[in-house]
Formats: C-alpha cells, structure tokens, sequence
C-alpha cells in the first residue's frame, strides 16, 4: 500500500424517530465511551441478522437527536474550510423512506442540513465579503438535471484541461440571506405547481444535490478560489429482488443502486488510495470528483436507517462499516514462501466482510463462502475486465514468456485445464516435479487447491477472532474447494498459455499487493450477486468446447430447490460457473459496454483490440453522445470484427 496520506472519510449513522413511541426499537447502539468514542458498533434484532454481528460506524445518531445535533457535530465547526476553497461533502444514503430527505433538505418548519448551513454560510459570507451561491441538481437514470431552471433542462458533466469538473447548463443562483435560500430551495422552480406538472416527465425516484459555491468578488485577486458545500441525497436503496410498490423494474432498481455501489467502490478507492478512482462509474460520483479525494477537502457519508424493521438498512449499515473500517490489503505472505507460487496474491479487503464478532456457525459457513470466492477468484483470473495496469505488468510479462514455450509442449490436453494458476507458477506447473506422476492438468489443480487455501487461510488468519482455529476451518471445508475448483475447471476452459492475451498477463496484482480488479470488480460482482439470484438456471453443455468460442448454455428446466441454488451459486459474488447463467452473460455484455461507454482513454487501450485510435475515436463518440455504446453492434463502428468482438467476450 501507498503509505501518502490519504483523504478522510467520516462514516455515521443516523436512525430516524418515529412517530409510535411505543415501537420496540431494533437497532441497538454500543459507545464503549459514550459521546467521546472514537466508533461505535450497530447491531440489529432481526431473524436474518445474528445478535452477535455489529458493523462499526464513526457515530450513530439515535432517534432522539435532531437534525440541529447532527449539524452542529458533523458540519458546522468545517463551514470555514470551505471559505478557504475547500470542499465539503455530505452524501445521504440509505435504504427507501430511512429519512434522507428529511434529514438533508427537511422542510420549512424543521430545517435539514443543507438549510442549516445556509444560515451560517450567508452570516460568514457577509463578514468576510464573500459571494454565495447555489446549484440545484438531480440525477435520473443517469442524466442529471438543473432544478433551478424551470424547464429542467440537461446538464452535461465535461472535464476541462486541467481535469477539472465542469457541470455544463447547471445554473448557479446567487443568494445573501437563507430566506432566498429557502424560496429557491422549497419554492420557485420547486413549487408545488411546478413539481406536479413535471412529475409526469420525472421520476419520484432520483438523486438530488445541492452546491453552495462560495466564492470571491472578482476584483479580490488575493482571495482564496471557490469553495463548495455539497449535500447529496441518493435515491432509496432497495433490493432489486423484492417486488417494489411503485412498480419499479429490475433494471430500474439496479440502476438506482447502481450509484450506490459506484460511490461505495470511489470510497474504498479513496480509503486504499489506489491510484485509480472509479469517478466514471456513476454520475454522482463523476459529479462529485473534484470534491472527493484531496487531502484538503472532507466528505462524511450518512447512512440513513430506519428505526422499525428494514432488511434493506442491515445491508446499508454493512456498507457504511466497510467504508468505516477503511481497508485493509491482504498480501498473501505465506504464499511467497511456497514452492509453488513465487509472487503474492491480493485478495480485495472488499470482499473480506467477516465480522469481527461473528458466530462459528456463521464463520463456519462464510469460510466456505470464502473458499468459494478463492476458488472462483482464481479461475476468472485469466479474465481481464477493466484492463487495469499494474506495476508487475513488465514481470509478468518476462516470466509468461519463459512458461509460454514450456507451456506448449504440454501438448492439447493442457488447453482443457484451467488458467487459474498465476502467471510465475506456471514454470512450476510445467517443469513441475515429475516423479509426483501428476499431469499437467492435475498439478494445476493441486496449485490452485494450494492457492485458494493458502489465500483463504491467510485471509481468515488476519480477519477471524484469535480463538478460531483456521486451519481447522479450512481443512474441513477443503473438499468444497476440491468440487469447486472442479467445476471452475469445467467451466471455464480456457485457452493455453500462448493464447493468452495483454489481458491474462495484465490481470496480475499490484505491486503494492492490492487487489487486481480491485473496487471496480467488486462492483461488477455486485451487480452479479443481484443477477444470480434472479436467473433461471443453466447448465453447460459437458462436451469439449474450444476455448475461445463463446457457447450458448442450455437452460435445464428440471433443477430445481438446492440442486439450482447449488448451481447458481447463489451465494457467491463470484460464483464458479460464470457461463453457467443467460443472466450473466447480458451483465457481463452491459459491462463490458460500460466499460466502453465510461473508461478513460488509457484504460480503453488496456483492453484486447484497442490501440490508440481506437481509444480516440471511442472519446469523440461519447463527447458526441453520452453513451454511445448500447449494444455490441455498436461495437461495430470502432471497426471491430464480430469475431473480434466474440473473442474479447470470451476472455471474459
Ligand atoms: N427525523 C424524522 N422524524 C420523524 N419522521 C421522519 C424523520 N425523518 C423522516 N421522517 C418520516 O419518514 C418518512 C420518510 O422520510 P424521507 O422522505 O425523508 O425518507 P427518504 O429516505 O428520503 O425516502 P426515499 O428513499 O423514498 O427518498 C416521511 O414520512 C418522513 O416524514
């Protein structure tokens, strides 16, 4: 890990009252000293979540605190900042009705946060004579919109010279006192006449922001440059699955919490500093990008929660925990020492969500959630997503060479075994001790056993409570690994050492032994996670297949119960059989059009069949259109061959 110091990120919590005083609450919160604690932890009284599992946050606001309390703690005493061109973030999320909207914008009566540091912002402004004003944003379905423009018209985020932000079309309203404030915020464009005559032209579900620019009269040279407030409220999390009460789709759903995950994924980004931050991911991130990150600038995110029973919050209390906790990069030591493996393999603190104070059931069967993650992680090694460069790309690259030549004599039966094993083991693999009388293919496996142990082993030792006895846990559990890897092996038939690609040999870690695909696979497999769940089973055919043919899975209507969760993998981000599933397939084909519709330039000629024309001419599509690649035909007009197109897919 980079040791530079890295922007702060303040996690907190807030449980919104309720009118029935009498309703038992379900999230009880641990101070271990009082006001004065550094974390406190969050534990929730429901059937799917164990009394014993907390998710730590920063602070937690109680029912009983208002909106004044929250203000005067989290804001207040960084309003200054911000009159020395710093930038302060305030991101609102939580699941649907947890408060959000109340808790930032609130209503005439009962001021939220953003009216709260009006008030301040104005008085300050008028002693130091400073200019104040505000942009009023919301962001549907991945277009953002002016709200202070009484046609709503499209803003257009560009990124200038100097790789600044500029939000195109997005008006900025001078205001001097906080009565204008409210007029524009809860009243002009925002009245209610207007909000019922474009409520048929947009949706109830969105983004919303705010940015109070404060700024310097232009003859003041000496003055410090702008400084931004920003207050954003996501729209309501909800789990795609569950049928939603005002008919959103799937797809919808997704796309809203689409912005979720992408601001989750920016701030594991930020917390890791990794040199890549996913800003492109969403619109609000991309928004936001020159207030997140910088050691100058402060985002606190607020984790709305609902005070009666909401599945939804549990999730988002683990994800403001994640956030909290920082990351932690595992490098696998133990692994450098095998004789197997001579280079370290990452495994993404992102995909390590074991509690500190889980239960051994719960232990028990994460542990073989982890197994299947390392297994399946290793066997989509090969595949490279985002084309990420690392600092061991040229390493790589050498010791491929060597194990290219070995590799082939190996003959055809290699070409049917999995590519799991990291590129430096690959001489191992194929000059591999031959007195064992293992083939080349069962010495893969056994590497890929070792890996995914030795992984999951040292991932459990630096994240499970000392009294667990891990080794005895990965012993146990060593047979699903052995089916696992199996299966992977099936279904992943991959091509040999010389067919691999700039992808295979870029998908290595980082020198810092930080994950491969890092936040924005996680992404990715969260996205998946929701797909899998939804997506009738699949079966691959079991004959031969070429390995870089792309085949069409038969959809086998007879599984059914445990038998088509077993197969879907339901329960891991990344389940073995990727192929195995139609639903997969469509994500898999929208990210890789994501990709293509939202990768920088040199991200773009990472990827398999894009040089530097290529990646031009992708940038001038999208300053022309925003996303200008919807289906894979469209792939078509980079000049792309549909076999071209085929075999970048394949890789996948
Ligand atoms: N602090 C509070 N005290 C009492 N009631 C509240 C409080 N905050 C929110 N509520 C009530 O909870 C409900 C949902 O609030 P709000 O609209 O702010 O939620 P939201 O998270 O923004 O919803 P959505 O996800 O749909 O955007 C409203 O009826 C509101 O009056």
């Amino acid at each position: 890990m980079s040791s530079k110091p890295c922007m702060k990120i303040r996690v907190v919590a807030r449980i919104r009252s309720h009118g029935d005083r009498e309703a038992k609450p379900w999230i009880s919160v641990h101070r271990p000293n009082g006001e004065d604690s550094e974390t406190v932890a969050l534990s929730f009284d429901a059937p799917s979540a164990s009394k014993k599992e907390s998710h730590q946050v920063h602070y937690c606001y109680e029912p009983n605190e208002d909106n004044d309390k929250i203000y005067i703690r989290e804001i207040k005493p960084f309003i200054s900042e911000v009159f020395d061109g710093h930038n302060f973030t305030t991101i609102a999320y939580g699941a649907r009705g947890s408060g959000k909207t109340c808790l930032i914008q609130g209503s005439g009566e009962s001021p939220g946060l953003a009216a709260l540091a009006i008030e301040d912002i104005t008085q300050m402004a008028e002693r130091a004579e400073r200019l104040v004003a505000i942009s009023f944003y919301e962001i549907y379905q991945d277009q953002v919109y002016d709200l202070l423009k009484s046609d709503r018209a499209a803003v257009s985020i560009l990124e200038d010279a100097q790789g600044k932000i500029k939000l195109k079309g997005l008006s900025q309203v001078p205001i001097k006192s906080s009565s204008e404030f409210r007029k524009l915020y809860f009243g002009g464009c925002n009245s209610t006449k207007t909000v019922n005559k474009l409520a048929n032209e947009l949706p109830k579900r969105s983004h919303r922001g705010l940015i109070i620019h404060v700024t310097s009269p232009v003859e003041n040279t000496d003055a410090p440059p702008v400084g931004k407030l920003n207050f954003v409220d996501l729209a309501g999390y909800e789990d795609p699955r569950r049928k939603s009460k005002d008919g959103l789709s799937f797809v919808e759903k997704n796309k809203i919490n689409k912005s979720l995950y992408a601001l989750q994924n920016v701030l594991h980004a930020l917390n890791a500093n990794e040199n890549h931050v996913p800003f492109r991911e969403s619109k609000v991130t991309r928004l936001l990008q020159d207030s997140l990150g910088g050691l100058s600038n402060r985002l606190t995110v607020i984790a709305c929660l609902n005070p009666l029973f909401c599945q939804d919050s549990i999730y988002i209390a683990s994800l403001a925990s994640r956030t909290c906790r920082g990351s932690h990069h595992i490098v696998m030591e133990s692994a450098k020492k095998s004789k197997t493996l001579e280079k370290p393999v990452g495994i993404s603190s992102s995909k390590v969500r074991i509690s500190q104070s889980a239960s051994g059931k719960q232990i028990r069967s994460r542990v073989h959630l982890l197994q299947k993650n390392a297994s399946c992680k290793s066997a989509v090694k090969g595949k490279k997503l985002f084309g990420e460069k690392s600092g061991l790309d040229n390493d790589m690259k050498l010791s491929s060479d060597s194990a290219v030549a070995s590799t082939a004599k190996a003959g055809a039966q290699e070409e049917e075994t999995s590519i799991s094993a990291v590129a430096s083991s690959f001489d191992s693999l194929t000059h591999g001790d031959e007195k064992s009388g293992l083939n080349v293919t069962e010495r893969m496996v056994s590497s890929e056993k070792q890996t995914s142990s030795a992984v999951l082993e040292h991932t459990l030792e630096n994240t499970l409570p000392p009294n667990v006895d891990v080794s005895q846990l990965c012993e146990e559990n060593q047979e699903e690994v052995s089916s696992n890897l199996s299966c992977s092996k099936e279904a992943f038939p991959l091509p040999n050492r010389g067919s691999m690609g700039k992808e295979n040999l870029q998908f290595s870690i980082n020198e810092d032994g930080s994950p491969p695909l890092s936040a924005r696979l996680q992404e990715l497999s969260n996205s998946l996670k929701l797909l899998y769940s939804s997506t009738p089973c699949i079966k691959m055919p079991n004959e031969n297949v070429e390995a870089l043919e792309p085949k069409t899975p038969i959809i086998d209507s007879n599984v059914q119960g445990n038998e088509r969760k077993d197969i879907a993998g339901v329960d891991s981000p990344l389940p073995a059989s990727r192929t195995c599933y139609p639903g997969t397939k469509n994500s898999l084909v929208q990210e890789y059009l994501k990709i293509f519709n939202s990768a920088s330039k040199e991200e773009l000629k990472g990827l398999r069949g894009i040089g530097e024309k290529r990646a031009t001419y992708v940038i001038q599509l999208r300053e022309k259109s925003p996303e200008p690649f919807k289906t894979l035909d469209d792939l078509g007009s980079l000049g792309l061959s549909a076999k071209q197109v085929k075999k970048m897919l394949a890789m996948k």
